[in-house]
């Protein structure tokens, strides 16, 4: 069956294309055409002869020949793969070291020095190939990562994940102000060599539309206090002339802030500094985002700049809690991001458990402090919404909601098939959790289920993972 023009999927199909409102296809069907790697039609099967079903969809005369089925199994469920919206390639190098330290001290003490070693592509080439084939285990179809400030090493990166298949912005990371001297490059260096990575990644791909490309440089000043107001407008033009995602830090630590403050006097915020370097818009990722005032939050709406949401680094790093509550409730766009190595873990799933722990946390302390929490402001976040933050939240953060985050008809399909009862799964079998064993309602079951998903899975979990069509991971 090898060169089926079609393949579809049956059995129980999971996605969330409005925040909080899981869709549940227990007999579901799923097509793809083979030849885009695009979802051809989604509905309920209900025993429809897969024939049918293509004819239907395309609009076409199909032959049974031109189709493979994979009939998913009882414990198993197709769904969107999941989106890393922030994530850091060499930080995978000291995963789970300095977490007793707040963020300037972790990265003048392990972070700089260890970015600092990439000055050596063998490096690059020995250790990228690992953290991205961890990062595709873990389920994630498309990452927005940032390398060092090495142009080979970046490249090495960017090779590294075409070669495994996985969709990714990469960014070659600048820092031409207030970093250490073994750690840093001129604003020249980091302008020129920022266009030449845009060149080499751009022209290695040929001329496929963007949203088929599976890596796309992105613009990556680190955070304002990294670089010079020179430097920083003109990456804002670079975006521009090029057409290209941008991001960066944002907000994340006092600290921090009052760094940015001292290096921009003259702008009125943090937010402010990007804003008028030309770097806000619909297109830009900030993560973190935790100390945010009113007015900044107005300049995110109105310039349609999306936040990346870091909550496992938030914690370890001790930044604080980000109220995405209040983020979405201004029609700012929000997905999750595991901010390797701040977050020592590549796992969105851990990271949807820790924006319901942050949510939690939220809540609780503002009704101790006697807050009135009306509204949305109290309800704590649900399975459903994390699962919308993972996916189509995410999708929408990296400028690609019409292509990707849901398993809708046109889109590409990046997905995850999920075993639910794999071989040393954390997720107890059916029969032994009584409330679920006891349903009758098969929605509903599924409904319970994918809580415990999303609450105790992990990789073990994860059996097959797709990217525009092509199986890149598989346990089988
Ligand atoms: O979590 C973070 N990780 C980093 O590497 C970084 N650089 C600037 N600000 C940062 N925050």
């Amino acid at each position: 069956m090898a060169h089926a023009k079609f393949s579809l999927f049956t059995g129980c199909i999971v996605d969330t294309p409005v925040m909080g409102e899981l869709r549940i296809l227990v007999n579901g069907a799923l097509g793809i055409d083979r030849s885009t790697g695009r979802i051809v039609g989604t509905s309920e099967s209900s025993g429809t002869p897969a024939k049918e079903l293509f004819e239907h969809w395309t609009g076409q005369q199909v032959s049974e020949a031109d189709i493979e089925t994979t009939g998913l199994l009882a414990d198993q469920f197709l769904m969107p793969g999941f989106i890393d919206t922030h994530t850091h390639a060499p930080q995978f190098s000291f995963l789970g070291i300095g977490h007793d330290l707040p963020l300037m001290d972790w990265l003048n003490k392990y972070t700089f020095k260890h970015e600092s070693e990439f000055k050596d592509p063998e490096l690059a080439r020995k250790f990228y190939k690992g953290a991205i084939d961890r990062v595709i285990r873990n389920g994630v179809t498309f990452a927005a990562y940032y390398g060092t400030i090495h142009l080979e090493a970046n490249r090495i990166l960017a090779d590294t994940i075409r070669n495994a298949g996985q969709r990714a912005f990469v960014g070659k990371v600048c820092m031409d102000a207030n970093s250490p001297d073994y750690y840093s490059e001129s604003t020249a260096e980091s302008i020129e060599q920022t266009e030449e990575f845009i060149k080499q990644v751009l022209g290695g791909q040929g001329n496929c539309p963007a949203d088929t490309r599976l890596v796309t440089p992105i613009i990556t000043p680190r955070f304002a206090p990294s670089c010079s107001s020179e430097c920083l407008g003109a990456l804002g033009e670079l975006a521009k002339r090029y057409q290209l995602p941008i991001q960066s830090h944002l907000c994340e630590n006092p600290s921090e802030i009052e760094f940015a403050r001292q290096c921009f006097p003259e702008c009125t915020s943090y937010t402010e500094i990007y804003h008028k370097h030309g770097l806000l818009g619909n297109h830009t990722i900030m993560a973190h985002c935790v100390h945010m005032t009113a007015e900044e939050l107005v300049i995110m709406r109105d310039t349609g700049t999306s936040i990346s949401h870091c909550p496992t680094s938030n914690f370890t790093l001790g930044s604080g809690l980000a109220d995405i509550r209040r983020f979405v409730a201004q029609g700012i766009p929000v997905g999750l991001g595991t901010d390797v190595g701040g977050g020592y873990t590549p796992s969105i799933l851990d990271a949807m458990r820790m924006a319901a722990a942050t949510n939690r946390a939220l809540i609780a302390s503002r009704r101790l402090s006697g807050e009135d929490l009306s509204g949305r402001d109290g309800v704590p976040l649900e399975a459903a919404e994390m699962f919308f933050l993972a996916t189509q939240g995410g999708a929408r953060v990296m400028g690609m909601a019409e292509s990707l985050g849901s398993l809708d008809a046109g889109k590409l399909f990046d997905a995850l098939v999920i075993d639910l009862s794999a071989h040393a799964s954390p997720v107890p079998s059916v029969e032994s959790t009584f409330a679920i064993s006891c349903l009758s309602d098969p929605v509903e079951a599924w409904r319970l289920r994918l809580e415990q998903f999303v609450f105790l899975a992990d990789d073990r979990n994860i059996s097959r993972v797709y990217v525009g069509g092509n199986l890149i991971h598989s346990k089988c």
